[in-house]
């Protein structure tokens, strides 16, 4: 699915007006209509709605809002906001609308004048301002957000379209915004939703489709992206009949150090259930019956270390050697132990096939920024936050932190993610795809160990670097919310994501066959 900037939703809206028999008035009943039907589903009747308008289009659905609760015999006034010395045209329409209808529900609230207490349990419907917000919010428009804020503990709040304030495209850090409890959104994500700095603003955000022109939204590229079931489906390729385990690949794991040999476990259960054909782990010496007992179905090399590995290197000892593995995970809790480093170092001399490099490897490219040119193209680095901040350095914001991510994939030709609610997965050509799967359940220690397997999994079975990402990155979101939905977000453990892999591949396998 495509995330539209705040200009191109603007362009899709003129061209559906343009080419089809809808009006821009139609549209914005549709849109309301939807709105409505949202609020009908999820508040009772006997609910007290508060709808504040501002005098654009986002003002112009609060006040269709409005009459069409009225209709379903809910009590909602709007209160309409003179932050501006003109109203949009729908908005003047559905006024006249409502004041044809029901002229005792408007209010209008003159620039600087107060705001009504909402009675108990009252729903606050912000359509303040929408995606045509043009500057940051100051001065009365400010603090009228401010005053709803402050009613956030005692009511909830719903944004139409997008939480007044908050910009689309650009980071609002450190700006008046709405605090949502829910944001009903029209046809698209916008990037602003998918930013870990605007979670208190936001709140869950329910996409309501409102039939915008399929032609436009086909021809239109666009940079940032979300992974949807059907592009997953098309990536998934089932397995033939008459494969046999040299069709999957043979990967190489690089993980585990004293104390840390669960990281190891996990990543190679997850590799294992993803489907490798052959996986060998290279552990240190402590871990060996670890491993042997936990995963049986691995092969494993011993290092000369009991509590580290340093001798991984003498797997790939020229480029000949490199064609054995299809392909090498390395990181998890492997430690950063000088001789750790060192045999990183020589690794990288000879084997040049994309690899998937995470935790204390990604540690070590970052106190070593000359080996991150050494990374083989095509390559998956997968940091958290912290990770990304150690690589690459800290940003001021989320918006410039994706620009970092993203310059780093496009320079290097690597496909790095950035781990979090939304995942966002950067790749050489400048895009930038967000993964909507998962859930704070998997905010526990091991969850990023599994997605390690899982990528490597793939990438030795011969996904593209770029598949690999999308689908591993998915199908790791897929696992935790069967996780959780099965043993709860507090109770599941990374290893509950390893077991309900195979649930996620079944559930691909049927929307294959629908
Ligand atoms: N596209 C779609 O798919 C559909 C879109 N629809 C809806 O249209 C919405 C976009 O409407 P829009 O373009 O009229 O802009 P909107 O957000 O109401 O704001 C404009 C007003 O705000 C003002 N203003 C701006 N910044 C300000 C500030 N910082 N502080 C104070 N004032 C500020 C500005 O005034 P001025 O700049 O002149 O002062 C003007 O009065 C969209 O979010 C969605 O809800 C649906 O109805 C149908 C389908
Ligand atoms: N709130 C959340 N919603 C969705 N996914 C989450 C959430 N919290 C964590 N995750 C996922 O769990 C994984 C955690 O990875 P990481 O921090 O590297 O864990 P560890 O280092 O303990 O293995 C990431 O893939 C991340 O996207
Ligand atoms: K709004």
């Amino acid at each position: 699915m495509k995330i539209f900037t705040a200009q191109q939703i603007r362009e899709a809206d003129a061209y559906t007006i343009r080419q089809t028999p809808i009006s821009s008035l139609d549209l914005m009943e549709k849109a309301a209509i939807a709105c409505t039907a949202w609020i009908c589903r999820h508040y009772s009747e006997y609910t007290p709605v508060y709808v504040y308008c501002g005098l654009g289009n986002n003002g112009g659905d609060g006040l269709a809002i409005t009459r069409l609760l009225r209709n379903r015999g809910y009590d909602a006034h709007a209160y309409v906001l003179h932050h501006s010395s003109k109203a949009s045209a729908d908005h003047t329409a559905n006024r006249n609308a409502l004041q044809q209808q029901y002229p005792s529900a408007i209010h209008d609230i003159p620039e600087n004048g107060l705001l009504p207490q909402p009675d108990a349990q009252a729903l606050i419907v912000d359509a303040i301002l929408g995606t045509g917000l043009s500057r940051p919010v100051e001065g009365w428009t400010a603090a009228v957000i401010g005053q709803l804020n402050d009613l956030k503990a005692a009511h909830e709040v719903v944004a139409i379209d997008i939480p007044s304030g908050l910009q689309a495209d650009a980071s609002s850090l450190n700006t008046t915004v709405i605090r949502a409890d829910h944001t009903l959104s029209f046809e698209f994500y916008k990037l602003a939703f998918l930013l870990p700095e605007n979670a208190t603003f936001v709140g869950d955000i329910c996409i309501l489709p409102i039939d915008l022109s399929p032609d436009y939204i086909a021809q239109t590229p666009s940079r940032f992206h979300i992974t949807d079931a059907l592009q997953i489906k098309n990536i998934y390729r089932p397995r033939k009949p008459f494969s046999h385990k040299g069709t999957f690949g043979h990967a190489l794991l690089i993980a585990g150090s004293e104390g840390k040999m669960g990281a190891a476990v996990l990543s190679a259960k997850a590799c294992l259930r993803t489907g490798v054909g052959l996986l060998s782990c290279h552990i240190p010496g402590c871990g060996y019956d670890i491993i042997q007992i936990s995963s049986p179905g691995a092969m494993c090399f011993i290092d000369e270390q009991k509590d580290h590995s340093s001798s991984f290197h003498t797997h790939i000892p020229n480029a000949e050697a490199a064609a054995k593995y299809k392909t090498i995970g390395i990181g998890p809790g492997l430690g950063t132990a000088a001789g750790t480093c060192w045999a990183f170092e020589k690794l990288l001399e000879h084997f040049h096939q994309p690899m998937v490099i995470d935790a204390d490897a990604l540690n070590i490219l970052g106190s070593s920024p000359a080996m991150l040119d050494k990374i083989p193209p095509g390559s998956l680095l997968t940091p958290h936050p912290k990770e990304f901040e150690r690589l690459f350095g800290k940003t001021a914001n989320d918006v410039e932190r994706l620009e970092l991510l993203s310059a780093n994939a496009v320079k290097r030709k690597l496909n790095i993610l950035l781990k979090g609610r939304y995942t966002a997965m950067a790749f050489p050509d400048g895009s930038i795809w967000f993964n909507t799967t998962g859930n704070p359940g998997m905010a526990t220690g091991g969850s990023g160990d599994v997605l390690t397997g899982i990528l490597t999994s793939l990438l030795a079975q011969g996904y593209t670097p770029r598949e690999a990402m999308l689908m591993g990155v998915w199908l790791h979101g897929l696992s935790g919310d069967h996780a959780a939905a099965e043993r709860s977000e507090e109770a599941m453990i990374a290893e509950d994501i390893v077991e309900f892999l195979g649930k996620s591949f079944l559930e691909l396998r049927r929307r294959l066959s629908c």
